[in-house]
């Protein structure tokens, strides 16, 4: 499978470049951007952190807001940033064009619904297809880790917990811990999945996280002031679900800071030592 290099920027001595491909899964073309840190220049292989960005996100916000870059280089590991739905001419999108539905919300799941179901299938798109893709034509190596924000943020923890052997570790700023609870979730869900909401449990955070078995380590960051806090992302029942099956899990809220790429920046860093310590780059 062929892919199109759009751009190409150094950075802190690596690469950050943009990809457009035809998606199998999707069933159209996609964009991703990838940061490669200049370990990867000499034939060494490194890891890989996915980013998975919140609604009305592209590839491009976490890239140019999130100030990653420089320890991402320090600490050699290569960053994946994939668009947020599938996008592009015969997609379908919200018949109001809401943010929260349709393009640029795809949610992470597997539609099984129409007119979703042709194209929004963002679970297997990040899981498998977008993987294989990196390992195929960039020199990293099958230790993966994931993190996200809001919408993203429900992605990488939910994605995680299905799929425990495939990441070392998961963290998430201001997930939508309990999408089947809070009214974004309950809209891109009963779109996506239909109106029986037991279809909805198999990807919900606090459901997973409750029953999961296999666990890996997890962090959560979460701004108090941010406006979607209690009717939205819930983590107070994320953490009642973590400690009901004693998942290691730490929250840290963050007096002052709200639900914007600067708190994102804020702690970055602290979610890529995180990384870093669980694929064993650091001590
Ligand atoms: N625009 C929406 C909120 C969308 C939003 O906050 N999106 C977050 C993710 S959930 C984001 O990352 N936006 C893009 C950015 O800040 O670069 C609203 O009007 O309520």
């Amino acid at each position: 499978m062929s892919i199109e290099n759009i751009s190409t920027n150094k950075v802190f001595d690596g690469w950050h470049k943009q990809y457009n491909h035809q998606s199998q899964t999707l069933n159209c073309k996609m964009r991703f951007a990838i940061y490669l840190p200049p370990q990867a220049a000499n034939g060494k292989k490194v890891p890989v952190m996915y980013w998975l960005s919140g609604l009305t996100c592209t590839d491009e916000n976490f890239m140019q807001k999130a100030s990653a870059l420089k320890l991402a280089a320090e600490l050699g590991i290569a960053i994946v940033a994939p668009d947020t739905s599938p996008r592009g001419e015969g997609v379908a999108d919200d018949p109001e064009q809401a943010y929260d539905l349709g393009l640029g919300a795809g949610f992470y799941v597997n539609a099984t619904q129409a007119p979703w179901n042709k194209h929004y299938q963002m679970y297997d798109y990040v899981v498998n297809e977008l993987p294989g893709i990196i390992e195929n034509h960039f020199p990293v190596n099958k230790q993966r880790v994931i993190s996200g924000h809001s919408m993203g943020g429900h992605g990488a923890l939910m994605i995680a917990l299905r799929n425990p052997s495939l990441y070392q570790s998961a963290t998430a700023f201001s997930p939508v811990s309990n999408p089947v609870n809070c009214p974004w979730g309950k809209k891109a869900f009963s779109a996506y999945l239909g109106a029986d909401s037991k279809k909805w449990l198999q990807y919900d955070t606090c459901e997973l996280i409750a029953l999961a078995q296999q666990k890996i380590p997890m962090l959560v960051d979460q701004g108090e002031n941010d406006n979607f806090l209690e009717e939205q992302l819930k983590p107070h029942s994320l953490v009642v679900a973590a400690s009901s099956n004693h998942y290691p899990l730490s929250l840290n809220m963050r007096q002052g800071y709200d639900h914007s790429y600067y708190f994102i920046a804020s702690f970055i860093e602290t979610h890529l030592y995180f990384h870093a310590a669980n694929l064993g780059l650091t001590e």
